[in-house]
C-alpha cells in the first residue's frame, strides 16, 4: 500500500441476516482515499453508505475483502487492534449526540475517553483547544440546550477531533443545519486535511455541500457506480 493512502478497500462484500433472511448489502467494493483528503459518499436511501462507513471505521467487522486502515489489515483484526485504531479515528453523527446535562467543554472532553488519559486538567485543556478550533472559545461552559444546531454540531466536531485523529468517519453531519452552517463545518474539515493531513470521509445526502469535497463517490444497490473528482 502507499503511504499516501489512509484507507485502502478492497473486494469488500458484507451481508447481514442470517439463514434465508441473509442478504447481500455490499459488493466488491474497491476504494482507495488519499491521505488529507476529503471524499464524500453518496447514492440513494439503502445503497450500503453507512455499511461502508461503519466498516471502515472499524465499527463492524469485515466479512469478505480487505481493509487496510493506517496500514493495518482489518479484516481478522481483533479487539485489541479495533480499540488501537479507533483511538487514531473520529466519528461525527447526524444527531450530534450530545449530553444534554455537559457543558460543551465536558461534551467536547468525552472524544478522550477511548484514550484513558486519566488527566482531566490535559483533557480539559485538549478540549479548550479544540472548542476554539471550532470557533466555540466563548461558548465552553454553554449547555447544549442553549446552543444553536451549528453550534451543537461544531461541538460534535470538536469532540471528535480532540484525539488528533488521523481519520474523521462523518456521516451526515450537515443534515440538520442550515446551508452556512453545514457549509461551515465541512469547510472546518477540509482545512484540517490542508493544515495536519486529516483524512475524512463523509455521508451525506447534501449536495450543498458538494463544491468542497475533493472525491464523490456515489454507490447504488451496494456496489460503486462513479467516482469523480471535480476541479
Ligand atoms: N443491521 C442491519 N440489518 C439488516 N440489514 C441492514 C442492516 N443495516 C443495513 N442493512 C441493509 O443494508 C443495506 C444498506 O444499508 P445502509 O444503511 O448502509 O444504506 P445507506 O446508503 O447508508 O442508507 P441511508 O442513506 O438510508 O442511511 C440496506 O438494504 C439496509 O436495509
Amino acid at each position: 500500500m502507499s503511504d499516501d493512502h489512509s484507507i485502502n478497500v478492497h473486494g469488500l462484500n458484507h451481508w447481514f441476516g442470517t439463514g434465508e433472511a441473509r442478504k447481500q448489502a455490499i459488493f466488491d467494493v474497491d476504494l482507495k482515499v488519499v491521505r488529507g483528503s476529503l471524499t464524500v459518499l453518496m447514492g440513494p436511501s439503502g445503497s450500503g453508505k453507512t455499511t461502508v462507513l461503519t466498516l471502515m471505521g472499524c465499527l463492524r467487522d469485515v466479512q469478505e475483502g480487505s481493509i487496510t486502515l493506517l496500514g493495518h489489515e482489518l479484516m481478522g483484526a481483533g479487539n485489541a487492534l479495533n480499540e488501537a485504531l479507533r483511538c487514531r479515528l473520529g466519528f461525527i453523527f447526524q444527531a450530534h449526540n450530545l449530553h444534554g446535562s455537559l457543558t460543551a467543554l465536558q461534551n467536547a472532553q468525552m472524544g478522550l475517553q477511548v484514550h484513558h488519559l486519566n488527566n482531566p486538567k490535559v483533557e480539559q485543556q485538549a478540549a479548550r483547544h479544540a472548542l476554539s478550533l471550532v470557533g466555540l472559545g466563548d461558548r465552553m461552559d454553554y449547555l447544549p440546550g442553549n446552543l444553536s444546531g451549528g453550534q451543537k454540531q461544531r461541538v460534535a466536531v470538536a469532540r471528535a477531533l480532540i484525539g488528533n485523529p488521523d481519520i474523521v468517519f462523518a456521516d451526515e453531519p450537515t443534515a440538520a443545519l442550515d446551508k452556512e452552517s453545514g457549509l461551515n463545518v465541512v469547510a472546518m474539515l477540509k482545512r484540517l486535511g490542508e493544515q495536519r493531513g486529516t483524512t475524512t470521509v463523509m455521508v451525506t445526502h447534501d449536495n450543498r455541500i458538494l463544491e468542497l469535497a475533493d472525491r464523490i463517490v456515489t454507490l447504488e444497490d451496494g456496489r460503486i457506480v462513479s467516482d469523480t473528482r471535480p476541479v
